[in-house]
């Protein structure tokens, strides 16, 4: 099975690279060779490439800067997509996506189904949903994987903030009104890799599908444990959202339901604590 990835240097794309089933000859594209700006580039490459599936890993992640150049975010996350999309569907390939719990407004405290009503608070929320309205509407076979709080050993994450943070701070504040479940790109490469093989042998099993790490839990209680892990003596506090102001809305409520991906491919909720020591000693191992 031949598996194109769009995307070399992105937190998913570099672990999906690092775990390439046996079986499965990966081509991964990087921006030089297919740059997400130019939708129709993208499609091109998959009919060039003629894979037996396509996973695209990249996107433009910068929520804050979306605020200000949402056009830009609309066509690398929407349009994209979309072409890509309707090129595997005219080739009859399945085509993976990932998206974000940022397509939901953050209300109450329930986990959010897969079938919630969207409705997005900020331009990168946006731009995620109509990536994933496109890829519906292309027709083709498809799994729409929405994670959040993505993070590991490589890029820029939550994870890395805090370990840059608390080397020359003794206080860090962070905000403990927003919940959601922190997932390592290497339980997220595992679940694309999982979800592949299955579509590739029926196709009939897509459908959009919610993966996060469990258990859930507010930025704060995150940071508190990253700090722990890693012995840190920094101490964290909690804030509101209002108390950090930030270009772009972030919901409060992140909880994904996860069942029905349980349910269809086996895949559990992995613990992100156990995920986060490998990123820890990964980033240990890489400093000495
Ligand atoms: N990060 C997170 O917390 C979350 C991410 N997601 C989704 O998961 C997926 C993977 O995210 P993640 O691995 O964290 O991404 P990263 O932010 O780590 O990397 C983004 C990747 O997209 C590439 N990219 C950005 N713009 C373009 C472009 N115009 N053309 C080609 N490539 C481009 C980047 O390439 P380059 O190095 O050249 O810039 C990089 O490889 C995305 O769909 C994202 O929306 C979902 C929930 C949470
Ligand atoms: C650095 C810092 C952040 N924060 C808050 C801001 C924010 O609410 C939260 C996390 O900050 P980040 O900048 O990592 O958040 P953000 O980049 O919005 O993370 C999101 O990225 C996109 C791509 C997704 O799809 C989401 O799932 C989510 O992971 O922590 C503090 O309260 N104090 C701090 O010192
Ligand atoms: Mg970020």
């Amino acid at each position: 099975m031949k598996a194109l990835v769009f995307g070399t240097t992105g937190q998913v794309a570099r672990e999906l690279a690092a775990t390439t089933p046996k079986g499965v000859r990966l081509e991964a594209l990087g921006r030089d060779r297919a740059d997400l700006s130019r939708p129709e580039k993208c499609a091109e490459a998959i009919r060039h490439a003629a894979p037996d599936v396509v996973i695209n890993a990249a996107a433009y992640t910068a929520v804050d800067r979306a605020e200000e150049d949402e056009a830009l975010a609309t066509v690398v996350n929407g349009e994209a997509p979309g072409e890509m999309a309707r090129a595997c569907a005219a080739l009859g390939i399945p085509f993976f996506h990932v998206s974000t719990d940022y397509v939901f407004s953050g209300e109450g405290d329930a986990p959010w189904a897969v079938d919630a009503p969207t409705r997005p608070l900020n331009a990168y929320g946006r731009s995620k949903l109509a990536g994933e309205t496109a890829i519906r509407a292309a027709g083709g076979p498809h799994a729409i994987l929405r994670t959040s709080w993505v993070v590991s050993g490589h890029g820029g994450n939550f994870v890395k903030t805090m370990l840059r943070l608390s080397e020359t701070r003794d206080r860090l504040t962070i905000v403990a009104d927003q919940i959601g479940g922190p997932t390592p790109a290497s339980d997220i490469a595992a679940a694309l890799w999982s979800m592949a093989v299955a579509l590739v042998a029926d196709p009939s099993k897509g459908g959009t599908f919610h993966f996060s790490g469990a258990p859930d839990v507010s930025w704060a209680d995150f940071a508190r444990e990253i700090l722990r892990q890693s012995g840190r003596t920094t101490v964290v506090e909690d804030i509101a959202t209002k108390d950090y102001p930030t270009p772009a809305r972030r919901p409060a409520n992140s909880r994904l339901d996860c069942r029905a991906t349980e349910a269809a491919f086996d895949i559990v909720r992995p613990d992100w604590r156990v995920g986060l020591t490998d990123i820890l000693n990964f980033l240990t191992d890489k400093a000495s």
